[in-house]
């Protein structure tokens, strides 16, 4: 069991949970609450032209905060590891479960498709573009709620919105025509071309661009030709259709999709994108308690915890909300 001296007393380290490119993502324990978190492991010498994406994304989960978002708990550098403590998903990819399902019913897409919009649209609403959505970077946490992950290639583009980014990233199977051709695009215009390759992942099981060369790919994307299984619904390929329009002009815009008879149908209301956690008041019985550990006034732990230093008190300060919202008891275990 590889040690890292900047998690001693503060977190157990347990099995391996997923690896991407430039980090590791470990099981652990946070000690306090007896709570499992995922911690995002990165040595710095590995990373290479990465660094860029892990300074990208710390500073994005940092600023945002919503229940369909993997939960940012801490942040420890050291001079040479980035670890990112986090929220920890145990139902795995939404990938896995496409695969191990086959393909999802209409309405189980449904579920998680507006979710995953949520998502999208309060990103877009601070102004950012996630720009890698697929199903190996959105999860599932125990009661199957959607959350999303990876925003080491996210944007916040200066000029707002409607400002015109360059950089070619993201997984070309989800990218959209005017993104793989180099031209400069619109980061939520991209974002909807990913939804819709996505929805058409989970309603048929297999990607609506799928090539053996990046050359034959990349003209089917162009093309923005795909074959539609004769079983799925009008609407749903009405939805698709919206999505996937290789003129960005033409495609739907995420506000209309909040609102569209594929994502209302079963009596549904729109989908909604503010967040449950920014609503969330100040907890005054878990500063208290955390107040009484250290010995300090409840004033005191709420002026620090009101700083987000993204440091262990925020995260004994989540983690304890997190318990109280599972009607679990709420405790410290000072002992250890
Ligand atoms: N494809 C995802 C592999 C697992 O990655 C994660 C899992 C969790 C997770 C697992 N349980 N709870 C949270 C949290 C974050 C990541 C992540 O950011 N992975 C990653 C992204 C870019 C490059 C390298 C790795």
């Amino acid at each position: 069991m590889v040690r890292f001296a900047a998690l001693k007393s503060l977190y157990e380290v347990e099995k391996t949970i997923g690896t991407g490119g430039f980090a590791k993502v470990k099981l652990g324990t946070h000690i306090l609450t007896g709570e499992k978190v995922a911690i995002k492991i990165m040595e710095k010498e590995c990373l290479g032209d990465d660094y860029p994406r892990v300074r990208i994304e710390l500073e994005a989960l940092k600023s945002i905060s919503h229940h369909h978002i993997c939960k940012l708990y801490q942040v420890i550098e050291t001079p040479t590891h980035f670890f990112m403590i986090m929220e920890y998903c145990s139902g795995g990819e939404l990938f896995d479960h496409i695969v191990e399902k086959n393909k999802l019913s209409e309405s189980e897409s449904r579920m998680f498709f507006r979710q995953i919009l949520s998502a999208v649209a309060y990103l877009h609403s601070k102004g950012y573009v996630h720009r890698d959505l697929k199903p190996e970077n959105i999860l599932l946490d125990k009661d199957l709620n959607i959350k999303l992950i990876d925003f080491g290639l996210c944007a916040k583009p200066e000029g707002g919105m409607e400002t015109h980014l360059q950089t070619s990233c993201g997984s070309p199977t989800y990218a959209a025509p005017e993104l793989i051709k180099g031209r400069k695009y619109i980061g939520s215009e991209v974002d909807v071309w990913s939804l819709g390759v996505l929805l058409f992942a989970l309603l048929c099981g297999f990607l609506p661009f799928d090539c053996d060369t990046i050359d034959s790919l990349y003209k089917k994307i162009l093309s923005g030709k795909y074959d539609e299984p004769s079983w799925l619904s009008k609407e749903s390929r009405e939805v698709i259709r919206r999505m996937l329009q290789v003129d960005p002009s033409k495609r739907i815009k995420v506000e209309d999709l909040l609102s569209h008879s594929w994502m209302t149908m079963g009596c549904y209301e729109p989908v909604t994108f503010s967040s449950l956690h920014e609503l969330q008041e100040r907890d005054e019985e878990v500063i208290d308690l955390m107040a009484t550990y250290y010995g300090v006034s409840g004033k005191a732990m709420s002026q620090r915890l009101g700083e987000w230093r993204y440091d262990y008190d925020t995260a004994t300060y989540h983690l304890m909300l997190a318990r109280k919202k599972q009607g679990l008891p709420l405790k410290i275990n000072s002992h250890h």
